[in-house]
């Protein structure tokens, strides 16, 4: 017997109860512009949102671009800076952001999981009232943080079978458009949906510990440590409070993993070792 098959063979017999336990779960899935460099990561990404989907999971797509923005304020000589991991943005650097994450990245996901025999739809937070933000902090000018998620486009194209594909940006009040760090609307859409799962995929295996080691399970009371200690730093910072904002929003579990890695998605959810730190309440 081919032992390609047997190894196929054993990964779906192991694969099947956790098929069926997902059925109809809600699961939103942050792809981070690191994540989605080269051109087979982002097939290899459709392939297992149009298998989810296939196999009876609502997947909900958010997407970052920050490598992409960069590269397009560079070619126009725009100067910019994170803080905390946040971009500060003026409006030149808002219109570029818009452009880059709801004309090219945006589009660029759809093509892929559409290519791969999924029904993607492409939107921003700014549709259908998906997104209100307030203003993070006067210093970082047009951040926004959700304040208001109306996921009904979302259930409604659950329903129409496809899959919501999301640039993670906001209506402000007073018609501005903010920019929304993509782990931040990921957990706020999330929270708002009471999702089952928040992958959120990046370039590294896991949340990492001083040595280096992943910390395959994180209970959320260590979180404010680890951040305080500077085990977790930079761009780690908006993954790991997001994750907290979306527990105590009422979503079961989170877990940040490596999107580089071959079926990263597919591995987490459906394999016993799953993949990347966990982050949940511990089991009593
Ligand atoms: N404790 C940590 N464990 C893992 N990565 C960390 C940690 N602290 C900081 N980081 C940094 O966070 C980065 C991920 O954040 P970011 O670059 O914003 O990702 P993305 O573009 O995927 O959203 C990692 O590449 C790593 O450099
Ligand atoms: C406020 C803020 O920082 N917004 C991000 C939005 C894109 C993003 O989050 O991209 P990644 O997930 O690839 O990092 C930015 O301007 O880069």
């Amino acid at each position: 017997m081919n032992s390609d098959w047997v190894a196929t063979a054993a990964t779906l017999s192991q694969a099947l109860p956790y098929m069926q336990r997902y059925a109809g779960a809600t699961i939103v899935i942050k792809l981070g512009g690191h994540a989605m460099g080269s051109d087979e990561a982002m097939r290899s990404f459709a392939r297992d949102v149009v298998l989810m989907r296939q196999v009876g999971l609502n997947p909900v797509i958010v997407h970052g671009g920050g490598p992409m923005i960069n590269d397009m304020l560079a070619k126009l000589d725009i100067q910019s800076e994170f803080v905390n991991g946040k971009r500060v943005t003026d409006q030149a650097t808002m219109d570029v952001v818009e452009m880059v994450l709801s004309g090219t990245v945006n589009n660029r996901l759809v093509q892929a999981i559409c290519d791969e025999g999924g029904k993607a739809v492409g939107l921003s937070g700014k549709d259908a009232n998906l997104i209100i933000c307030d203003q993070t902090d006067a210093a970082l000018g047009f951040v926004g943080t959700p304040a208001e998620v109306d996921p009904t486009i979302l259930k409604d194209l659950h329903s129409a079978h496809a899959i919501p594909v999301i640039a993670p940006l906001g209506m402000g009040r007073k018609g501005e458009t903010f920019n929304i760090n993509g782990d931040t609307a990921a957990g706020a859409i999330a929270g708002a949906l009471k999702a089952d799962r928040l992958l959120l995929l990046t370039d590294v295996a896991g949340v990492k510990d001083k040595d280096g080691n992943v910390l395959t399970e994180i209970a959320p009371a260590r979180i404010g440590d680890l951040i305080t200690d500077g085990t977790i730093a930079g761009g780690m910072i908006p993954k790991t409070e997001t994750a907290l904002t979306a527990l105590n929003a009422g979503v079961r579990a989170v877990v940040i993993l490596d999107g580089r890695a071959p079926n990263a998605c597919l591995l987490e959810l459906f394999t016993d070792h799953g993949a990347g730190s966990l982050i949940r309440e511990p089991r009593g």
